[in-house]
């Protein structure tokens, strides 16, 4: 379980986060949603005790992220907007590094090493430096080196990014595997079919405050719209400004 409330994070006179409260239960998928520089990634970031809150309170399963920042990166499986590898290394040898660290038992990494790399089909380039895997496949070695410890938490920013339509489905599977098993879940993504499938309940953010929260039906029922895209638009006040954009563009082309 995840409890977050009030939190702020600013950098310098900058609030990226302001005042934010949200609770994810276990066993459940929580979307963030939000524009660009809507201040997710720094939330997530925090959760993960990557960042320090300028303000507020974050508890992860008991733990609060500001007293014991080391204890919340053992319980939590982090996957960054941006993958961060060690591109000299090759996956097996990153794999085992993590696992070094995170002080997994041997057997126990080995076997859910091979049990994510053949999931996510990656066998044919264990032995390649990470460096020159393609951006999808560097993708997936994030992904896999996030859930090796076997993580009650999931912190996963755009984690669907650059993933083939297989790996996905995979990766979606894998998540409401979790899910079931009780574990608390939080994705951020920009694509709001995927949130719409995949998230039990979700929070728009906008300017680093939630401006809405709860399951998508509640929200478009609060919106008065049919789709999560139209009231992600109508809350975020991008719908006029959509609405303006085509049409200049149909008027200029
Ligand atoms: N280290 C930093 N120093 C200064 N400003 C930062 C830093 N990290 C984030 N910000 C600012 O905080 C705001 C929120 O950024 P954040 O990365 O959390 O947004 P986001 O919602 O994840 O965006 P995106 O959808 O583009 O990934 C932005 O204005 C960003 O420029």
């Amino acid at each position: 379980m995840i409890e977050v409330e009030n939190l702020v994070k600013a950098f310098g006179s900058k609030r990226a986060v302001d005042g934010i409260t949200f609770t994810v239960r276990n066993g459940e998928i929580y979307g963030l949603l939000g524009p660009n520089g809507s201040g997710k990634s720094t939330t997530m970031k925090i959760l993960a005790g990557i960042l320090r809150p300028t303000s507020g309170k974050v508890i992860v399963e008991n733990v609060n992220v500001a007293e014991d920042p080391l204890e919340v990166r053992r319980i939590v499986g982090y996957v960054p907007e941006t993958p961060v590898l060690y591109e000299s290394l090759t996956p097996v040898e990153f794999f085992n590094f993590v696992g070094s660290v995170r002080e997994i038992p041997r057997e126990e990494l080995q076997e859910r090493v091979e049990t994510f790399v053949r999931a996510f089909g990656i066998e044919s380039y264990l032995g390649e430096m990470i460096g020159s895997l393609s951006f999808g496949t560097r993708q997936k070695v994030s992904l896999i080196s996030a859930m090796l410890h076997d993580p009650k938490v999931l912190i996963l920013d755009e984690a669907m990014n650059g993933l083939d339509p297989k790996s996905a489905r995979i990766l979606r599977e894998l998540l409401l595997q979790f899910r079931e098993e009780g574990r608390s879940i939080v994705f951020s993504t920009h694509v709001l079919a995927l949130a719409e499938t995949i998230c039990d309940r979700v929070g728009v953010i906008y300017n680093g405050e939630i401006i809405a929260e709860g399951t998508v039906e509640q929200l478009k029922e609060f919106a008065h719209e049919e789709s999560l895209e139209d009231v992600f638009l109508k809350l975020t006040e991008s719908q006029d400004e959509v609405a303006g954009i085509v049409q200049a563009l149909k008027d200029a082309l």
